[in-house]
């Protein structure tokens, strides 16, 4: 493995009824807080209200930024900019799933920025102050609760681009299971494809001696292989709610990836197929993911072999290395099909009559990925394989 520093500076507070730790924890940063939430699913559930009584408990000034739309756009970001820039706004409060907390993470950066919060996506400057974010997750899927990343679409340019700081990373995530339970059963299984897709971009890479933090990723993808079927089966189910949320959050806070770079093109891959197209980023990862193993397979077929023995049960005796590195593969894709996830871009009425705009968008920084490093031209076969 690398040579590493782990530092995740959030403070994580898991568990039941633990929204009440908003009364001890916003008044560490300051009194003037925005309030960034989605389209209305914590209206109709109730947790908008349960929170606006813990924040009215404690007296704090609240500014609202509602309407944060899945695959946060550009334009939101501004606006939550505008707003704390003219209200004086000391902390934001984000509640809701990856996109409200990736709006906020752009804004918390752009308040304290004089230029156009994009620069940092387009690796024109780099944050150099933010604003404090809390959150409260309402899904389990992206980490971003306890990651400094963020994934912003820009509505004009149709280009959607992740970027990071260490200044963004939640200074407190607030995770109660309950609060997932609403979540329909179409996004629960976006989320846990989310999840293991997350996994995979760190197994997929090329450092020697990692047997820890490969049996870690193994044994979360085991994890969220044998609960997921029975999550979709009994979405109020607080223990499986519970595991998959975790789950989640491990996926992507840091702890996987200690000493080792993973491959992230399929991540790539799939922001160009969603800036173009607004489908749910789960719902592209499940699609492509396999695409990417089956064109990378030649890479390093016993990593893939690996995977088919340890995390999908693929018994090896009377077979090559390559057929059982190809049952792992199409284990995984009639796994994501049995919970609900779409197998082909058909699925999502995608033909080919946009892939070199794709391809072109995901080349925007030059060939990607490091456990296979992708040109244009793979980058197109992938999608030609997804059709
Ligand atoms: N920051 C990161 O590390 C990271 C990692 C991967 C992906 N992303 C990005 O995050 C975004 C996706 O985030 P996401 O997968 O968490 O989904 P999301 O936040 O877009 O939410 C999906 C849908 O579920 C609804 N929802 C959320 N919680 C709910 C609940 N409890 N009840 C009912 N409805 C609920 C939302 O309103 C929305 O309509 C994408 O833009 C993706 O590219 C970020």
């Amino acid at each position: 493995m690398n040579s590493f520093q782990f530092h995740n500076p959030t403070r994580l507070i898991f568990g039941k009824g633990q929204l009440t730790a908003l009364k001890t924890e916003i008044p560490k940063y300051g009194s003037k807080v925005l309030l960034v939430y989605g389209g209305g699913s914590i209206k109709r559930n109730g947790l908008y209200d349960q929170v606006i009584d813990q924040l009215k408990e404690i007296g704090v000034e609240i500014t609202e930024l509602p309407g944060v739309e899945p695959n946060p756009r550009l334009s939101t970001v501004h606006h939550g900019v505008d707003l704390c820039k003219t209200k004086g706004v000391e902390l934001i409060l984000a509640v809701g799933g990856g996109s409200v907390l990736d709006c906020a993470k752009a804004i918390a950066a752009g308040a304290k920025y004089d230029g156009d919060m994009w620069d940092f996506a387009e690796r024109k400057a780099v944050p150099q102050a933010a604003l404090p974010l809390g959150t409260v997750l309402t899904m389990a899927a992206t980490g971003s609760e306890m990651n400094g990343n963020s994934v912003i679409t820009n509505e004009a340019t149709e280009e959607k681009l992740g970027w990071g700081s260490p200044l963004v990373y939640p200074v407190f995530s607030i995770l109660d299971p309950e609060n997932t339970y609403t979540l329909p059963k179409d996004q629960t299984v976006y989320g846990i494809v989310d999840i293991m897709s997350h996994v995979f971009e760190h197994y997929f890479h090329k450092e020697t001696n990692t047997l820890l933090q490969d049996e870690f990723c193994e044994g979360l993808l085991r994890t969220v292989i044998e609960t997921a079927p029975k999550l979709v089966e009994d979405l109020e189910s607080f223990d499986h709610r519970e595991t998959i949320l975790l789950c989640g959050t491990m996926a992507l806070n840091g702890v996987l990836n200690m000493g080792l770079k993973g491959d992230w093109a399929t991540h790539n891959i799939e922001h160009a197929v969603s800036a173009v197209y607004d489908i749910p980023h789960g719902g592209g990862l499940a699609i492509l993911f396999p695409s990417w193993m089956s064109h990378n397979l030649h890479h390093d077929v016993a990593r893939f072999k690996r995977l088919a023995v340890k995390v999908f049960d693929v018994d090896p005796s009377g077979k090559s290395d390559q057929q059982v590195a190809e049952e792992g593969i199409a284990a995984l894709r009639s796994f994501w099909s049995s919970i609900g996830a779409p197998s082909r871009l058909a699925d999502y009425d995608i033909d080919g009559s946009k892939l070199e705009v794709m391809a072109d968008k995901a080349m925007r920084f030059g060939a990607f990925g490091n456990f296979a490093k992708l040109e244009k031209e793979d980058v197109l076969a992938i999608y030609q394989r997804s059709l």
